[in-house]
């Protein structure tokens, strides 16, 4: 897995910097950003000799006091940092299923997968690096406004090269302000939005009307603003009996829509560390043969929701995390740690195994939630 920045092991790329491409995990991947490259020797000498516990990696200050050239907290400044994720460790792989330790409905097992589908540990398996970066920015409306500007590039670019990307979109805090800015910023781009297929990572099975649902808000500000055409939802309360055939209806509307792999996946991540509706100690982090998951007694309200698996949301050219406050800067750090369980950190699931195409993992932060990195 990937390590948090800062501790001299890969040098940084300042924003813009010329990409060299996908290396594996022991090449730098950008060159040296010059301001970061300019660090004194002796800090960089200092980092690499502190003992550090696995949970405090990279973290300066934390362990061996505080660093006199490094301010509290990463620094907001439209910084682009950018490495190679590593293979996964086996440490790091869903384990075998394990009873649910909390009030989680027993996800449907049979529905299998694809068989393009890779599971959870493709990436891993096929030796597949994928290019981490790390953009930490000032404030959250410019975290939602910089990925808003890639986006419209990135669906732009793929329009371009005669393809019909797939998008999963998120919900959670960042998700009506990114998507206001995607519908403001959508007249400088030429991108059909009829050619755009839209799904979601994760929904709330409640009323289609309920302000708790993730598609209301962005059909409100971003879908029904663009025209997009090609928009699947999760389905309501008014649209499945129950959450567990909400969740088989949305696996089989994917599996049969022939879409092959997400271009790109967008996600959120919350101060537990959970991504879509995958959360701590839950038995859908241990499922690996279905698309979509029913999830019951969710620690965040609304307590019923579906969510897509880590298969089928690492079946993807690019991830991107949208995470914004200082009540995410843990979940970041352990997120990016060495080490960790997934368990404990469902975000550690996230790696993208593209099977066509250039893959990236992509971090926008906002200073507070880059305050541990
Ligand atoms: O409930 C959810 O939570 C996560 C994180 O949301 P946040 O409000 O803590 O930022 C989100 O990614 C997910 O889509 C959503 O349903």
């Amino acid at each position: 897995m990937a390590r948090p920045p800062g501790r001299g092991a890969r040098p940084a790329a300042a924003e813009g910097a010329e990409r060299l491409g996908d290396r594996r995990a022991d090449q730098p991947q950008c060159r040296p950003a010059a301001r970061l490259a300019q660090r004194p020797a002796a800090r960089a000498g200092r980092a690499r000799e502190q003992p550090r516990t696995r949970h405090h990696r990279g973290r300066p200050g934390h362990q061996g006091g505080p660093d006199p050239d490094q301010p509290p907290g990463r620094q907001a400044g439209d910084v682009q940092l950018a490495r190679t994720t590593r293979p996964a460790r086996r440490a790091e792989a869903p384990r075998a299923a394990r009873p649910a330790r909390r009030g989680a409905a027993p996800p449907r097992r049979g529905r299998h997968l694809p068989r393009h589908h890779p599971p959870a540990d493709e990436a891993q398996r096929r030796g597949v690096t994928v290019p981490l970066e790390l953009r930490v920015l000032a404030e959250p409306a410019q975290v939602a406004a910089a990925a808003a500007e890639r986006f419209l590039q990135r669906m732009a670019a793929a329009q371009g090269r005669g393809e019909e990307p797939h998008v999963a979109l998120t919900g959670g805090t960042i998700a009506h302000a990114l998507h206001q800015q995607i519908a403001l910023q959508a007249p400088a781009y030429d991108v059909d939005w009829s050619r755009v297929v839209f799904w979601w990572g994760d929904e709330r099975y409640v009323t289609p009307d309920s302000s708790e649902r993730n598609a209301l808000d962005a059909r409100q500000v971003f879908l029904d603003v663009v025209g997009a055409t090609q928009v699947h939802e999760m389905p309501s309360t008014a649209g499945a009996p129950d959450v567990q055939a909400a969740a088989t209806a949305y696996g089989d509307l994917m599996r049969s829509s022939g879409g092959g792999e997400f271009d790109l996946v967008m996600l959120g991540l919350g101060p537990d560390g959970h991504v879509a509706s995958l959360f701590p100690g839950f038995p859908q982090l241990d499922v690996d043969d279905t698309i979509a998951v029913p999830v019951t007694g969710s620690p965040k309200p609304p307590p019923e929701r579906v969510s897509l698996t880590f298969p089928a949301l690492n079946r993807t050219r690019a991830v991107w995390f949208l995470v914004t406050g200082d009540g995410k800067a843990d979940a970041v750090h352990r997120a990016l740690a060495d080490e960790g369980d997934v368990h404990e950190t469902p975000a550690r699931g996230i790696k993208p195994a593209p099977l066509s195409g250039a893959g990236e993992t992509v971090w926008f932060l906002d200073a507070p939630a880059a305050n541990q990195l």
